[in-house]
């Protein structure tokens, strides 16, 4: 990890820094930067919001969401790092910039060691998608668009014509070199395992396409509700908050050709390539489900008909992966929680143990025995699972796995938004989304947005409709 003590000092604003994303993910990852030496040497957060809050009052949200979410502050750390902490209230507009333009020029005073204009600025859209267009013009005409970085939470647009609007928008104030779209799911530890895994490994690189792999499966239940973000969720559901955004982007890593180099250009290049190979959802692709009792929660209509899951199997038009299906599933309030990319691999087309073998010895080969397996979650894991003969039997085969943690494996791993953060502060663009790659989304997401699949009712504590678990047929789900 490089440190960014030789980055210039800087200003980050962080719109939406009263809400979910920030209490969760952004603050947390900051405090956890500072902890570890990793922030410029001169720096000071601006929390920008609607609401009026004093400094103060800020700095006492800050601290009970990093008691309530970590890293658990200690108290000379804490005062050290509050006193960089800021609150620009009355929201942020074209024709209103409340406080936030007085609010930045103090901090540069005071950063700047007599050269304001030397401190640079990043601008973190905590917030909803409806509001990226007016904030970003907003930093336009108030003139914060000036030696500024960008950062665009996912998801960047909600069609494929709100894309292009906003691509629009943001290109006519930004330069695409100062923007920064946010898919964590790209900044996690196991993620770019997927890579290393892939070329570094050649048992793994040659068997990574459709003569070996009988499907892929990217799999994120969760049991987690929705209650606290119910406005948001309702608005936005599992397609775009998870299908189209994080899902797709994995299969992207999954599916890519290799890259020229592991250059952020050439990997960028190579995940909107594979992007532009998925072949749109159809109908029969795609199953949406809301929980039962989803509709009781506070700000969720009685009539909603927002999805809480989806599952989907998607094609990808390659040479490699011609007729592989890339399996997705995600969800609320579901049995379990993982976040998990699996690669079944097919069984022996022939040899003793298959089917139709002559061994005579009547072992069965075990229904998805082989299977690589990378977790996502957390500090990220790799796992493998083969067929083995039970040793001395000489005739069963059952299937034994390995595993290796990242965190065991030496090195620091950081959690997703620390690292990302971080790329953003010192300018590497490497884990975050371009626009090509972007466009085709929508395109991919066919059916699971145009509202032409039924949402279907699923308990609570379950894996989802009925209907998902046959879209795996003939493999399977890998979970569940
Ligand atoms: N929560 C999560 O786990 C994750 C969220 N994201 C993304 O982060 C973004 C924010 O999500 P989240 O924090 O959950 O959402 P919230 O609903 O919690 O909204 C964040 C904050 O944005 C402000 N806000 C709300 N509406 C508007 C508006 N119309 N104009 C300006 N400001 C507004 C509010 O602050 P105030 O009232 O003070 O202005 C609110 O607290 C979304 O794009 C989401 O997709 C991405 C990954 C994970
Ligand atoms: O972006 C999102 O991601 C989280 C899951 O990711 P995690 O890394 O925080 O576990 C998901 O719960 C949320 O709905 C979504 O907005």
């Amino acid at each position: 990890m490089t440190d960014s003590g030789a980055t210039p000092p800087t200003v980050f604003v962080l719109f939406g820094a009263s809400g979910d994303l920030a209490a969760r993910l952004v603050l947390p990852a900051f405090y956890r930067l500072a902890q570890e030496d990793l922030l410029p040497a001169a720096w000071q957060l601006i929390g920008s919001g609607r609401r009026e809050l004093s400094d103060d009052d800020f700095r006492d949200h800050v601290r009970s969401k990093l008691d309530e979410f970590g890293p658990k502050p200690e108290d000379g750390p804490w005062e050290e790092f509050s006193q960089r902490l800021r609150f620009a209230s009355n929201g942020f507009s074209v024709d209103d910039p409340g406080e936030l333009v007085d609010a930045v020029a103090r901090a540069e005073e005071e950063l700047g060691d007599g050269d304001p204009s030397s401190v640079q600025r990043v601008h973190y859209l905590g917030v909803p998608p409806t509001a990226f267009e007016p904030t970003t013009n907003a930093l336009g005409a108030h003139g914060l668009d000036e030696r500024s970085r960008i950062v665009f939470e996912k998801p960047f647009g909600t069609s494929l014509e709100s894309f292009h609007s906003l691509d629009e928008v943001v290109h006519d104030v930004y330069d695409e070199s100062a923007i920064y779209r946010i898919d964590h799911f790209l900044g996690k530890e196991a993620t770019q395992q997927l890579r290393a895994l892939r070329f570094a490994n050649g048992l793994f690189g040659s068997s990574w396409d459709r003569h070996h792999v009988a499907s892929v499966q990217i799999d994120v239940p969760e049991t987690l509700d929705v209650a606290d973000r119910a406005e948001f969720y309702d608005e936005t559901g599992a397609v775009l908050d998870m299908l189209v955004t994080h899902l797709f982007q994995v299969a992207a890593e999954v599916a890519m050709e290799p890259p020229k180099s592991l250059g952020s250009d050439d990997v960028a290049q190579a995940r909107a390539d594979a992007v532009k190979a998925f072949r749109p959802l159809e109908a029969d692709d795609v199953v949406r489900g809301q929980f039962a009792g989803y509709r009781d929660i506070d700000d969720v209509p009685d009539d909603s008909d927002t999805e809480t899951f989806v599952a989907a199997r998607m094609f990808v038009d390659t040479e490699r992966w011609r007729d592989v299906p890339f399996l997705m599933r995600t969800g609320k309030m579901m049995a379990e929680s993982h976040q998990k990319v699996t690669l079944v691999m097919r069984d022996p087309d022939d040899g003793p143990y298959h089917a139709s073998g002559t061994s005579g010895t009547g072992a069965e080969i075990p229904a998805r025995g082989n299977v690589l397996c990378f977790d996502l979650s957390g500090d990220g894991a790799l796992a493998l699972s083969m067929n083995i003969e039970v040793p001395g039997s000489q005739s069963a085969l059952e299937t034994q796995w390995t595993q290796i943690n990242l965190h065991d494996a030496g090195g620091d791993p950081l959690p997703p938004y620390v690292r990302l953060i971080h790329d953003i502060l010192i300018g590497d663009r490497s884990l975050f989304t371009r626009p090509d790659g972007l466009e085709e989304v929508w395109h991919a997401a066919g059916a699971a947005l145009d509202g032409t699949t039924p949402v279907e009712s699923y308990e609570p504590g379950s894996w989802g409709p009925e209907s998902a678990l046959r879209l795996a047929d003939p493999v399977g789900w890998a979970l569940g």
